[in-house]
């Protein structure tokens, strides 16, 4: 097993209302290439901040510390040759991948730079000496490989969000939005980024792909919506996949349909997943791993046994008990679903 990244003492802070609200607090915790991870919490524990730190995407109002080392591997994409932007309609403020991302600031660098680390804070050299807060994984990947590049967002970690409405573009065609995303990270032709979109939402299983290329958002319920966001996201084949609830805004059954369906793509293409939800029994029908966070704090990993059958920390036995209906036969399991 190896790790596809390595988190060590990541910090992040926010500033607000001229205070500061620190979101996570010296996450430790490596990223299996291959792997079915969540990350699980309450409200405000601190979950997509690790998303968004991970995809290179926090606000500049987020001081960070610590850094992240990627194993792109042999078959990642790092040494490819960049298109100079990158989903150039989506914007951050839409929760989309965007030129900002083009590296992450907290990577480290390759080659005879490979151990150095890049600067990872607006007021550089901020690493905190602190040890105290915190689990650090008990048995991290060691992996001797040289770190690689930072990945390129939209092309090596594709990112879906909770709301589709708020990442796709209301006023352009799905066919082209995730074409788009083809043909600038992939060197497509627009013939050819077309012909790769609609093998996509075929994928995604949107009903008769033809048209659906040709509809707008607003034209789709939310589950095809998220369909479509998901295909955009896959479009370039990334190594990883962040789901941030990417399942929270749809109703239960379209809930499920949509996490078989990441499943099932994450399977059909090699990716590694990383799965943001509060709902543990949603994290468990998906996950290999589960990463339990609290306050900033990482206060569990474990396997998807582990955590569900024996935990170790009261706060997770909390979330197991509050949860109803975790004994009851997973939603994907009942038959009539698609993924
Ligand atoms: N852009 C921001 N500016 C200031 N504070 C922020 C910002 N984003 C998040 N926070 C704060 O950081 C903490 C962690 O937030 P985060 O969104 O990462 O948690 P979460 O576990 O994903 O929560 P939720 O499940 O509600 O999305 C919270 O206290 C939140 O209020």
């Amino acid at each position: 097993m190896t790790a596809l990244a390595s988190i060590r003492d990541l910090t992040v802070t926010y500033r607000r209302d001229g205070g500061e609200v620190a979101a996570l607090k010296r996450i430790s915790l490596d990223i299996i290439a291959g792997e079915r991870l969540a990350i699980i919490g309450e409200s405000g524990s601190g979950k997509s901040t690790l998303a968004l730190a991970i995809a290179g995407l926090l606000p500049a109002s987020a001081r960070i510390e610590g850094h992240i080392d990627w194993f792109l591997g042999s078959t990642g994409k790092a040494g490819a040759k960049a298109p100079p932007s990158v989903l150039p309609a989506i914007s951050p403020s839409r929760g989309e991948i965007a030129p900002s991302s083009l590296s992450s600031p907290i990577a480290n660098v390759a080659g005879d730079e490979a151990t150095a680390k890049l600067p990872i804070s607006p007021l550089e050299g901020e690493m905190s000496g602190r040890t105290e807060g915190g689990l650090i994984e008990r048995n991290p990947q060691k992996s001797l490989a040289k770190p690689s590049q930072p990945p390129l967002g939209g092309r090596d970690i594709g990112f879906v969000f909770q709301d589709p409405s708020a990442s796709l573009d209301p006023v352009m065609a799905v066919g082209k939005q995730i074409a788009e995303v083809a043909r600038t990270h992939l060197g497509l032709t627009w013939s050819q980024a077309y012909a790769k979109a609609k093998n996509l939402l075929e994928r995604v299983r949107l009903p008769d792909p033809d048209s659906a290329l040709r509809a707008f958002p607003h034209q789709l319920s939310g589950g095809q919506k998220q369909r479509v966001a998901i295909a955009a996201a896959i479009a370039a084949g990334p190594k990883l996949l962040i789901a941030d609830e990417a399942t929270s805004a749809l109703d239960t059954i379209v809930q499920a349909e949509i996490v078989a369906l990441i499943r099932r793509l994450v399977a059909e293409d090699g990716m590694t997943l990383l799965f943001i939800s509060h709902d543990i029994a949603l994290a468990a029908e998906l996950a290999e791993r589960i990463a339990v966070f609290r306050h900033g704090q990482l206060v569990e990993l474990g396997t998807k046994a582990q955590i569900i059958g024996a935990p170790a920390q009261a706060y997770t036995r909390t979330l197991l008990d509050a949860h109803i209906g975790l004994d009851a036969t997973p939603l994907l399991n009942r038959a009539g679903l698609n993924a």
